[in-house]
C-alpha cells in the first residue's frame, strides 16, 4: 500500500475538466515529481488532495484511509501539508509568529496553546532560518520567505508534504540549497510530491516523475527516461520546453 494513492482523479470546472481520470500514488520516504505544462492540471491535483477543491470524481486515500471528501483542517490532522506556490505571511507578525500561527488549536480565535518558543525554533531551524525568528517577512530575501512557508507547513508535523514551485523565483545557488534541505527532510522520514514546470531543480532531487498534460497522465518514469520521452518532449514544445 502506497502512503498517498490518486485513483482516477476527476476534477471539472463547469465544462473545464481541469484533471482528468489521473492516478498515482507515493510511497513512503519517497520524493516524487509533478510536471506538465502551464494549465495542465498539476496545483488543481494539490487542491483536491488537500480538500480544497471538491472531487468531481475519483478517490484519494492517504494512510490507508479515504480522506476523497475531508476538508482541509481534516487533511492536515492526518498528515499532509502543502506548500503553496504563494507566499502569504501576515506581514504585522516576526517570523516566530508566522510560525506559530500554525501549531494554534484554531488560529481564528485563539492565541493561546500552540508551539513552545522551544519548538518554534525547531521547525524554522529544519529549514535554516533559525536566526530570522525576530525578523519581519517584509525584511526577507525573497528564499527565506518561501522558507518561511516551508517552515509553516513543517509545523503541522507533515508526514507527506505537498510542495508547489518551491524553487520558483530562486537563483540557482538558492535552488541547490533548498534541494538539499528537501533531501534532509527525506532522510527524517518524510515523503514528499514537488509540483514544477519543468525540470530544473528535479532532475537531481526525485526518484520518480510523473506528467501530466491537458488533465491527463501522460507518463511516469526516471527523471532520465522522463527527460528522454518523446510525448513528454512534444508536450513542452508549445511551452518553454524540459
Ligand atoms: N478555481 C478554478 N476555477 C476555474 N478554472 C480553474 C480553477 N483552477 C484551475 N482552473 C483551470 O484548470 C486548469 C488547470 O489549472 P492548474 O492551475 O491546476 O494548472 P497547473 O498545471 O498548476 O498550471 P501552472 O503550472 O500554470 O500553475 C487550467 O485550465 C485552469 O485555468
Amino acid at each position: 500500500m502506497s502512503l498517498l494513492e490518486v485513483d482516477g482523479l476527476t476534477k471539472k470546472f463547469g465544462g473545464l475538466v481541469a484533471v482528468d481520470d489521473f492516478s498515482f500514488e507515493a510511497d513512503e520516504g519517497e520524493i516524487v515529481g509533478l510536471i506538465g505544462p502551464n494549465g495542465s492540471g498539476k496545483s488543481t491535483v494539490f487542491n483536491c488532495i488537500m480538500g480544497r477543491y471538491d472531487v468531481t470524481e475519483g478517490s484519494i486515500r492517504f494512510n490507508g484511509s479515504d480522506i476523497t471528501d475531508d476538508a482541509t483542517h481534516e487533511v492536515v490532522n492526518k498528515g499532509l501539508s502543502r506548500v503553496s506556490q504563494e507566499s502569504n505571511p501576515i506581514h504585522e507578525m516576526p517570523v516566530a509568529g508566522n510560525i506559530k500561527l500554525f501549531t494554534l488549536p484554531n488560529k481564528l480565535t485563539s492565541f493561546y496553546g500552540g508551539a513552545t518558543d522551544e519548538e518554534i525554533y525547531e521547525y524554522a531551524a529544519r529549514i535554516d532560518i533559525e536566526d530570522k525568528l525576530q525578523e519581519m517577512p517584509d525584511e526577507l530575501p525573497h528564499a527565506d520567505v518561501r522558507r518561511l512557508e516551508i517552515a509553516k507547513s513543517l509545523a503541522t508535523e507533515p508526514e507527506l508534504m505537498l510542495l508547489d514551485e518551491p524553487f520558483a523565483g530562486m537563483n540557482q545557488a538558492e535552488i541547490t540549497e533548498l534541494a538539499d534541505q528537501i533531501e534532509r527532510f527525506r532522510q527524517e522520514g518524510m515523503t514528499m510530491v514537488v509540483v514544477d514546470h519543468n525540470m530544473g531543480g528535479l532532475m537531481d532531487l526525485v526518484d520518480r516523475i510523473v506528467v501530466l498534460n491537458n488533465g491527463d497522465f501522460l507518463a511516469e518514469g526516471t527523471p532520465e527516461e522522463i527527460a528522454e520521452n518523446e510525448h513528454v518532449q512534444e508536450a513542452y514544445l508549445a511551452g518553454e520546453g524540459l
